[in-house]
């Protein structure tokens, strides 16, 4: 039996009030097993990033509940949250979010940093390595190209070994070489380092790097696809935006 990495029992968010209601996710449950790489894919305004956002804590559902590796997202303060993330989320945006001032070896510590914990430079620096950018390390991110921006992204992302790794579109503002790069080193976290990722993307390309793509529409899941080449992602996309007319 594999272990659950990550688990949303019926879960929704709706955005404003009466009049401008929008219901972004609509009672969306499943269940993703540890050490499996999911692409979430649907048209625009699908409620992808919204899934993701409530997934790793960043947003608080409206109604139901997530769960990461068994232990359910603390309902409390605020405070509570940023330590569940802290813990058990790493997260990759599409536009890196690294600080500007720090070095690479900063930037990648500085989760560990924030949260209080030992600052293990020789594990930041394998992290590092194994994203290739091992002689790199006194660099900032302006010195450096967007693929690398974005792997000292993933290596600050993985520096805290966390349970469940999200990325929020991570090749959408990459070109196609170094976009595969980040796609191969994301296979790689999941295939050797037993890693679970969930990955937004709007490239059928991208997606077929998963295991699995989770295809939704108007906040809801509304299609799974085991072992996806390109083409069939492309396929089902039309299939989608013909149903919901975009
Ligand atoms: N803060 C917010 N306030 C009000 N409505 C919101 C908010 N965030 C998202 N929404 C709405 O929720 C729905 C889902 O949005 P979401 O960003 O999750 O979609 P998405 O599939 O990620 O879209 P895209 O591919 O365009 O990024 C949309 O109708 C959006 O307008």
């Amino acid at each position: 039996m594999v272990a659950e990495a990550l688990r949303l029992d019926a879960v929704s968010r709706v955005y404003g009030e009466s009049g401008t209601r929008v219901t972004a996710l609509d009672n969306v449950s499943l269940v993703l097993p540890q050490g499996s790489f999911t692409a979430v894919m649907g048209p625009s305004g699908s409620g992808k990033s919204t899934l993701l956002q409530c997934a790793a804590g960043l947003d608080r559902p409206t109604s139901g509940r997530v769960f990461v590796d068994g232990e359910e997202i603390a309902d409390g303060s605020e405070a509570a949250l940023t330590k569940f993330r802290r813990d058990r989320i790493g997260f990759v945006f599409q536009q890196f979010n690294l600080l500007p001032t720090l070095t690479v070896m900063q930037n990648v510590t500085l989760p560990l940093k924030l949260a209080g914990r030992k600052i293990d430079r020789a594990g930041a620096r394998a992290v590092l390595e194994r994203v290739g950018l091992g002689d790199r390390l006194d660099h900032r991110p302006s010195e450096l190209s967007g693929g690398q921006q974005q792997r000292v992204a993933i290596a600050r992302a993985l520096v805290s070994r966390p349970s469940v790794l999200f990325g929020d579109e991570p090749t959408g503002a990459l070109d196609t070489r170094s976009a595969r790069d980040v796609l191969v080193l994301l296979q790689e976290a999941v295939q050797v380092y037993g890693q679970t990722v969930v990955m937004v993307t709007h490239d059928p390309v991208a997606a077929s790097y998963a295991d699995a793509v989770l295809f939704l529409a108007d906040g809801r899941i509304v299609g799974h696809m085991p072992r996806p080449t390109a083409d069939a992602v492309a396929a089902q996309m039309t299939h989608l935006g013909d149903l919901v007319g975009v």
